[in-house]
């Protein structure tokens, strides 16, 4: 008798050929249009699927595992991220969690490096200059900024992006300091000719440039809080394309008003798709939409990591990338 095909609940648009062979494969059921599933919407989903493929836009929370059905055992993160899943609450329900890390390192890396580079070099104002046609031609001292080469900079979460920042960060010249939940082997460190620094205060306090790139869990809420800003040098710069609840936003936004701070590069907010209201029109801020990940080939790279786990949980093995509890 032929095997029942696992039946998958997909809450966004994939791209195309994601979404075709994940059709090929399982019996799907894929997004006609972009908009993020209602909590109605989700709730059906997870009552009836085997499998959801849920996205970083979704709250895959407690009261939402309450009410899946019996049937759903997995669910296939598309995103690196999970810190929008209670994956606590789905292992006591005996349910898998899997997400997508590794595939999208490089391209946020490259983020990272973009904002550093957008924020010292002053680069969105320049755009604005020439897109109001108000330029007036070169000047010796118009629009300085400062220079990477020689700077410190200092990675709060020393893991895939993080060591991929130090790399690129190497090749600018720059010296890099680290602190991580756990200090990297001494291998590693000597190959990234990297500091490590166990206290965080200490690092923040040294640094020129700091890099965010741990995720967001309980205990990295508000890790940069008012207190740890304020340690910071006037001059320096935060690039955060980890998640914007690890920096309390409201603090930051207050010390690059008042010129405690020299500017930020976000990709990701505390206060959601709005962002802060305030810091959008700032000169010092560069703010881009959450796109760290945002390439075609990393995207259909990740739906490639979904297709994998979700393929190797129908054949009765772990998904290659499962999510437990203590790993957060
Ligand atoms: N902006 C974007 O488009 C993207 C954002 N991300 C974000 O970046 C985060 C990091 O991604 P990866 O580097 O792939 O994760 P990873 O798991 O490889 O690295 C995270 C590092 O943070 C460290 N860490 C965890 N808690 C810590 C704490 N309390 N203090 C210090 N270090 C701590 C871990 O030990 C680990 O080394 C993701 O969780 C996600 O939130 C990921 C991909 C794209
Ligand atoms: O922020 C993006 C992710 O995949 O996590």
């Amino acid at each position: 008798m032929p095997q029942k095909r696992l039946s998958v609940v997909v809450t966004r648009r994939l791209p195309e050929a994601v979404e075709t062979r994940l059709s090929e494969l399982f019996d799907v059921t894929l997004r006609e249009d972009d908009a993020p599933m209602t909590r109605a919407e989700l709730t059906e989903a997870v009552r009836h699927a085997d499998v959801l493929v849920p996205t970083i836009t979704d709250q895959i929370d407690a009261g939402l595992i309450g009410q899946a059905g019996e049937n759903l055992r997995l669910i296939a993160n598309y995103g690196a991220g999970i810190d929008h899943i209670d994956v606590e609450t789905a292992r006591r329900n005996g349910i898998l969690v899997s997400n997508t890390p590794g595939v999208m390192t490089d391209d946020t890396a490259d983020m990272v490096m973009a904002l550093m580079l957008a924020v010292t070099r002053r680069m969105q104002e320049g755009q604005l200059l020439m897109q109001r046609g108000e330029w007036e031609g070169w000047a010796p001292t118009a629009f300085l900024g400062t220079r990477l080469g020689g700077k410190r900079l200092g990675i709060l979460g020393m893991g895939r992006i993080g060591q991929a920042v130090a790399r690129r960060a190497r090749a600018f010249g720059m010296q890099i300091h680290y602190h991580n939940r756990r200090r990297l082997r001494a291998e590693t460190e000597a190959d990234l000719e990297a500091t490590y620094w166990e206290s965080i205060d200490q690092m923040v306090a040294r640094m020129d440039v700091i890099s965010v790139n741990c995720p967001h869990t309980p205990s990295t809420y508000h890790l940069l809080n008012a207190r740890r800003l304020k340690l910071m040098k006037p001059t320096a710069v935060i690039v955060n394309t980890s998640r914007g609840e690890v920096i309390d936003e409201s603090a930051l936004t207050r010390m690059l008003k008042a010129g405690e701070l020299a500017g930020a590069g976000l990709d990701v907010y505390q206060h959601g798709i709005r962002g802060n209201p305030e810091l959008v029109n700032m000169s010092n801020v560069v703010m881009l939409p959450h796109m760290g990940s945002a390439t075609i080939e990393g995207r259909i790279e990740m739906g490639e990591k979904v297709l994998l786990n979700v393929k190797t949980f129908a054949d009765g093995h772990r998904p290659p990338d499962q999510v437990v509890p203590s790993m957060l």
